[in-house]
């Protein structure tokens, strides 16, 4: 896929955000071209979550823009907001379920709750969207803490795409995992990629942003400071870049490790 061609899905212009003095995005210019993947790598710390949340208008930005399918988002409200948001979904870290619901019911919230559809039919789309991720039916019926981190994670990706959106959002995806479940998981964030969905994921995990990026842009001190197909990573030129993804600790980026 080439991204010159595509239109931006998701792009941001300049957004800065701080708490108190803590200056977390400095200017952070990002687009996300339609129907690809980026991963955002960079630092603990440095303003990954703060930048989703942004974007879904959880955190307001200080400054700067925000455009999702051409339309600036910073400032929406009230129902529009709503609309706005079922462009989305999202798979947290941790998968974060509901424990004293099932799994389908975890899987079938936000279509009941946000979409007013109707339980039978929510059910329905539930457990066609758990064979999607490879979890057999009786898996439907399970609380949450009957399942393995790896189960749990499929069930969360379940819930990403139950309502089929526009645009998901992968928070470290693979944190956890064992490398084997690492890589079911990436293969399934492939293939909801093949169906055309745009998507962002920020991951600590190498392997897995080689595997499911289009684009890789990393993070440092609140900027992008590389962005760039895939296949460019290991020759990025930059040493930021180079000490991150070898993961050195001398080079340019220098830890504060607090005794
Ligand atoms: N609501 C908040 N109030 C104050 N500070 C916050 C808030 N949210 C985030 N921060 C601070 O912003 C910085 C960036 O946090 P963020 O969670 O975005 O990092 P991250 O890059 O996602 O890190 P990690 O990879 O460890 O998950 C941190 O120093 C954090 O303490």
């Amino acid at each position: 896929m080439s991204s010159a061609a595509s239109p931006a899905k998701v792009e941001l212009k300049n957004v800065k955000k701080r708490f108190g003095p803590k200056v977390v995005l400095d200017g952070l210019n990002l687009t996300i071209p339609s129907g690809q993947s980026l991963v955002v790598i960079g630092g603990s710390g440095t303003g990954k979550s703060v930048m989703i949340k942004c974007v879904l208008g959880i955190l307001k930005p200080d400054a700067g823009e925000i455009f999702v399918d051409g339309e600036e988002v910073t400032k929406i409200s009230g129902t529009a907001r709503d609309h706005y948001l079922r462009k989305f979904g999202m798979l947290f870290q941790g998968a974060a379920l509901f424990d004293s619901m099932k799994v389908w019911e975890n899987v079938a919230f936000g279509l009941i709750q946000g979409r007013g559809v109707k339980k039978k039919q929510a059910r329905e789309i539930a457990f066609d969207k758990l064979a999607r991720v490879g979890l057999p039916a009786d898996v439907g019926e399970l609380f949450p803490s009957e399942l393995s981190g790896g189960m749990q994670k499929r069930v969360g990706l379940a819930r990403a795409i139950a309502a089929d959106p526009e645009i998901i959002f992968f928070d470290e995806p693979t944190t956890g995992l064992d490398p084997i479940m690492s890589d079911v998981i990436n293969d399934l964030i492939v293939a909801t990629r093949q169906s055309g969905t745009t998507s962002l994921s920020i991951t600590h995990d190498l392997a897995s942003a080689r595997k499911i990026a289009d684009q890789i842009a990393m993070l440092y001190k609140g900027k992008i400071i590389w962005q760039g197909p895939t296949k460019d990573i290991d020759n990025s030129g930059n040493p930021y870049v180079d000490q991150f993804i070898h993961g050195r600790a001398e080079g340019p980026i220098k830890m504060e490790v607090k005794a």
